[in-house]
Order: structure tokens, then sequence, then C-alpha cells
């Protein structure tokens, strides 16, 4: 049996031999991640650019300049300014080359042809140099950086329209059981509602992964192998709830053996979701959590959540903090557990109802508390390990 530590870096060294990436319009790369540097095809600003409303100058010694003219922002002509020349001009203007100042229009009386400034400037004042902000072929971001709305606006003002990102995966849900009916149905003796599609759907969603299937079978070999089978061959990620573990109708491992799924783990020492296995083909992630609810929303939080940050460039695993726990908690076993939990401003409270079968507590949880192995308890007041849920 693999441990936490040892899991969570199989995901993360396996999750990056599978990014793809895609070319995209800008336009729909919105949080997605750069597969490669980007350089920049232009100067920016690619002229000498008037910061201010004001008046360019042609500086000499004196205070008062002769006025020659007007340049607006968008305006493509060069004047040719004498020493001693002021020309009207706004902000975002091309400066042309004969000035060599902008002095801004509150430090100018103006007097009609003429101009007295209230001092010279410097040289150079209030005009933004010509690839000030990135010159023509410098990176203009590098590989790994996610597009925010900033970033797409910047590439968008060097007249990028499409950028190489890491694809999001396509990812297959499937759920195992015959015990599983939907909601909505009535409830007969022996039968369930399935929730764990609707959960990991929803959770995907949250994260920003919309290209989600769902598929659902029963407990049988065939059935197991076949839709396995298909959805291997369609999707980057698929995730299996139940039918992991040891019982006799337990067919997912058998499928994955048949289907030649290389096997990264199978079984963490951890409560819950120890029977969970990971694994690969050479295009497409595997994760197969055990059924209980509760123990599979751990391991996608803890496993499927690191691989999906990998496999689409981003660096996140969840947030780690210590906090002063308010509860009292006894840990029977000697697995490290992970424990639903309420986290406040450096406080955390352990909740009841930890079973992997409830989703009760997990309902109101922002975190889950980590427990180490060899603790048999937590009393008020300890420090303790805290994973923050990205809900
Ligand atoms: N002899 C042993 N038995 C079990 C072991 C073990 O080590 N030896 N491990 C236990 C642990 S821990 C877990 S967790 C479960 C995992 O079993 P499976 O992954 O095979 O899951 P199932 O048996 O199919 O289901 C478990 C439980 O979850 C319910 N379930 C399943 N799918 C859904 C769904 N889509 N929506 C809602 N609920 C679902 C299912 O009805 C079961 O109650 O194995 C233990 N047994
Ligand atoms: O992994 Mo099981 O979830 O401990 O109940």
């Amino acid at each position: 049996m693999i441990s936490i530590e040892d899991a969570i870096k199989a995901v993360i060294e396996t999750s990056n031999t599978i990014s793809i990436s895609i070319t995209f319009p800008i336009e729909r790369a919105l949080n997605l991640v750069l597969f490669s540097d980007v350089y920049s095809p232009i100067n920016m600003p690619p002229f000498r650019q008037s910061a201010m409303d004001g008046y360019a100058l042609n500086l000499h010694g004196d205070l008062t300049y002769s006025l020659v003219g007007e340049i607006k922002a968008g305006d493509s002509y060069q004047p040719i300014l004498k020493k001693g020349e002021a020309i009207r001009i706004f902000t975002g203007a091309a400066v042309p080359d004969s000035a060599n100042a902008v002095i801004m229009q509150e430090k100018v009386i103006s007097k009609g042809n003429t101009i007295v400034v209230e001092s010279n400037p410097v040289e150079e004042q209030n005009i933004r140099p010509i690839g000030e902000q990135v010159k023509n072929g410098e990176i203009a971001l590098k590989k790994g950086t996610k597009l925010t709305s900033a970033a797409i606006g910047y590439l968008s003002s060097l007249g990028i329209t499409e950028v190489s990102v890491y694809k999001k995966p396509s990812i297959a849900l499937i759920t195992t059981g015959n015990e599983l009916i939907e909601a909505g149905q009535p409830l007969t003796y022996g039968k369930i509602y399935e929730s764990n599609s609707i959960m990991l759907k929803t959770a995907l969603l949250n994260l920003g992964f919309d290209k989600v299937s769902i598929h659902k079978i029963e407990d049988n070999f065939d059935d197991t192998y076949n839709e396995l089978q298909e959805v291997v061959e369609k999707n980057d990620m698929v995730i299996i709830t139940g039918g992991i573990s040891v019982g006799d109708y337990d067919f997912v491992g058998k499928a994955l053996k048949k289907l030649e799924i290389e096997e990264i783990f199978y079984k963490v020492n951890q409560k819950p979701g120890k029977p969970l296995f990971f694994g690969k083909n050479d295009h497409t992630l595997l994760f197969a959590l055990p059924g209980n609810p509760a123990a599979a929303l751990s391991c996608f939080y803890i496993y499927v959540y690191t691989a999906l940050q990998k496999m689409t460039g981003l660096k996140n695993t969840l947030t780690k903090v210590m906090a002063i726990s308010a509860s009292n908690f006894e840990k029977k076993g000697d697995r490290p557990q992970f424990l639903k939990a309420i986290y406040n401003d450096g406080t955390v409270t352990i909740l009841e109802g930890q079973s992997s079968a409830m989703l009760q507590t997990f309902a109101i949880s922002n975190a889950l508390v980590k427990m180490s192995g060899d603790l048999d308890q937590i009393k008020i007041n300890d420090m303790v390990e805290v994973l923050l849920l990205p809900i």
C-alpha cells in the first residue's frame, strides 16, 4: 500500500506526461495556461507616445514657444518642429521625432499662437518610448502563464489573436452498481439514489472543466469492460466510482487489467479512500475512486484535482494551512485520515459524521484536516494541518 505523499507525487509526475496543447482564439482562452512562450510581434508602444494632453515641444532656453499646429491620437503625420516650437498634442498621440518633451496643459498659459510654459520640462518627459512595455521579438508572456483577463487584454494589445494553450481534458465519469437508481424515481428496497456522478460533475464544472460525460453501468464484467474500453479510447481522463474493492461484484480492477491500463498505484494508506486506483495508458489518465461518496469526493480533491491542475499547466495543489483545532477528535486505527472540517480565520472545527458513506458533513465543509497515522487524537487548541477545498 502506497503512502499519501508518494501517491500525490506519482499523480503529479504521471499527469505532466499527458498534457496536450491546442491553439485557441484568445477570446476562448480565459483561465487556460500558455503551452509555449509568446513573442511580441511589435514594439509596444509602437511609436513615441504622448502620456498627457498638452504640448509637444522642441526645447529651447526660453519659456515661450510658438504654436504650430495640433496632433490628435491616431494622426499619422510627422510635422517637423524647429527649436522653440510647440504643437498641441493629446494623450496617446504620436510625438513627432523633432519634439523632445511633452508638457501637460495645466502647466502652460496659451496666448493665441504662442504658449508660455511654467518651466521647461526635462528631455523625454511625458513621452512613452517605443517598446517601453515590450520590444518586437521579446517574450511577451512566458509558458505557464495563466490567461487572466489582463493577460488576454495585453496579448490583444500586441495584435495577437490566437495562442497555444494546455487543452482542458475531456473527462468521462462512470458510476457502477446494481443498487443505484436515479433521483426522482421511487426508492425500492435495497436500492439507493445515485449521487456520485452529479457530485463529481459539478465539482469539475466548478473547477472550470466542462467537457464531462456521464456513463452508468451495472455490476457485471462485460458491461464494465465494454464501457471502459469505449471511454478510455475517447477521453483524456476517466473517473470511475465504485466496484474497485475486493468484492465478488467489483469488476473494475479486472476490466482495467484486461484493457492493459498501466497501474501506477492501487490502494493508498489513508482513510477514507483506501481502495483508490490510479493508472494510465499512452493518452488517458484513469482514476477508480471508491464508491462511498465521501471517500470518492476526498480522493477527487486530493488526487484528481492535482492531476487536472498538472494536465492543464496549472501549479496548484490544495492550499495547506496550519490552524488551531476547535474540536477534540479520536482516531481509530493507524491509517492517516482526512477529516471533514470547517476552517475560519486560523481555526478549524472538525465535524461529526466522518464515515466515508456520509456526505452530510461534507456538505457544510470547506476544508479537510489531515491527521497523520501515528496520532490517535486531536485535542482542542492543537495545531493541525488543514487542506482548503477549492469550492
Ligand atoms: N473486504 C473488504 N471490503 C471492503 C474493503 C476492504 O478493504 N476489504 N474496503 C472498504 C472500503 S474502505 C471502501 S471505500 C469500499 C469501496 O468499495 P468500492 O469502491 O468497490 O465501492 P462499491 O462497493 O461499489 O460501493 C461502496 C458504497 O458506495 C455506494 N456507492 C457506490 N457508487 C455510488 C454512487 N454512484 N452514488 C452513491 N453511492 C454509491 C455503494 O452503494 C456502497 O454503499 O469497499 C469497502 N469494502
Ligand atoms: O476508503 Mo473507505 O472510503 O475508507 O470507506
